[in-house]
């Protein structure tokens, strides 16, 4: 089903994009996974490599993204100084190791760090309906980009208080979808949220949402044993 994008994946490499961060302070070496892989259709390769065209003008930014969250830095300094301190929790989003078979899917930060995107492929192991995503899973896409726009706009940790969403269309397995979150208010430690879910030709909105993030303290690292 899934037609490889080798080509791809080896010129994301050759950019530099695949390497993972310095290991110096590392207690684990995280791959960065917001690459392309022999699980990405052809649609994705395509869509990944103008987005990153569109980013080479340094108007938006590619956010790496590896199997484990780093919620107790915030994804700005993250990515300022990409290294990983310590191993965090495993990342809800690539909980599937199988390429191809759950989320694909790469986050582009704009400038202003009041919006992103997120471009994401969704695997069959995400099907609820016969051929269709499981609305669980778009809610999961959504959170996580309205998530990380909030994480960018707090520098802070955050976590989702609301989140209402309008199905509108349904989304098939394979798919390639663009979630475009932006931040619609910031008022003390509550940042607005608003997300719309297209396909990649603008054609069909598939889903809209708003979302209320709230500023928290940083969560403690886990215990080493739970690792
Ligand atoms: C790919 C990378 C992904 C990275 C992004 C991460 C995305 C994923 C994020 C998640 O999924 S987080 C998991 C799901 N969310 C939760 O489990 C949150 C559970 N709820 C809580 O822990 C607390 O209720 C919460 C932290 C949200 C708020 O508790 P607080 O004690 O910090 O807030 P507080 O009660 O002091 O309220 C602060 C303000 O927010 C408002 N507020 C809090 N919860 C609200 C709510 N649910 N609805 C509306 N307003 C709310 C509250 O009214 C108040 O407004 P004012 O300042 O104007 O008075």
């Amino acid at each position: 089903m899934w037609r490889s994008c080798g080509a791809g994946a080896r010129a994301a490499v050759a950019h530099g994009l695949g390497r993972a961060p310095p290991t110096a302070l590392c207690s684990v070496s995280p791959q960065d996974l917001a690459v392309p892989n022999t699980g990405w259709s052809a649609a994705m390769c395509e869509q990944f490599q103008r987005l990153l065209r569109r980013a080479a003008d340094g108007s938006w930014r590619r956010i790496p993204s590896y199997r484990r969250g780093l919620d107790y830095l915030p994804e700005v300094v993250q990515m300022a100084v990409g290294v990983v301190t310590r191993p965090g929790p495993r990342l809800f989003l690539r909980s599937v190791d199988e390429e191809g078979a759950g989320f694909e899917y790469a986050i582009f930060l704009h400038a202003s760090g009041h919006r992103t995107q997120c471009l994401c492929q969704l695997g069959p192991y995400l099907e609820g309906h016969h051929g269709f995503a499981h609305g669980g899973a778009i809610a999961t896409l959504i959170d996580s980009t309205v998530g990380t726009c909030a994480l960018a706009v707090a520098k802070a940790s955050v976590m989702t208080a609301k989140l209402s969403i309008s199905y509108l269309a349904p989304v098939p397995v394979g798919a390639v979808v663009v979630a475009d979150s932006r931040m619609e208010r910031h008022e003390g430690r509550k940042i607005f949220l608003s997300c719309h879910v297209r396909d990649t030709k603008r054609d069909t909105l598939y889903a809209e949402a708003t979302a209320l993030f709230i500023q928290v303290e940083d969560t403690k690292p886990p215990p080493a044993a739970s690792l």
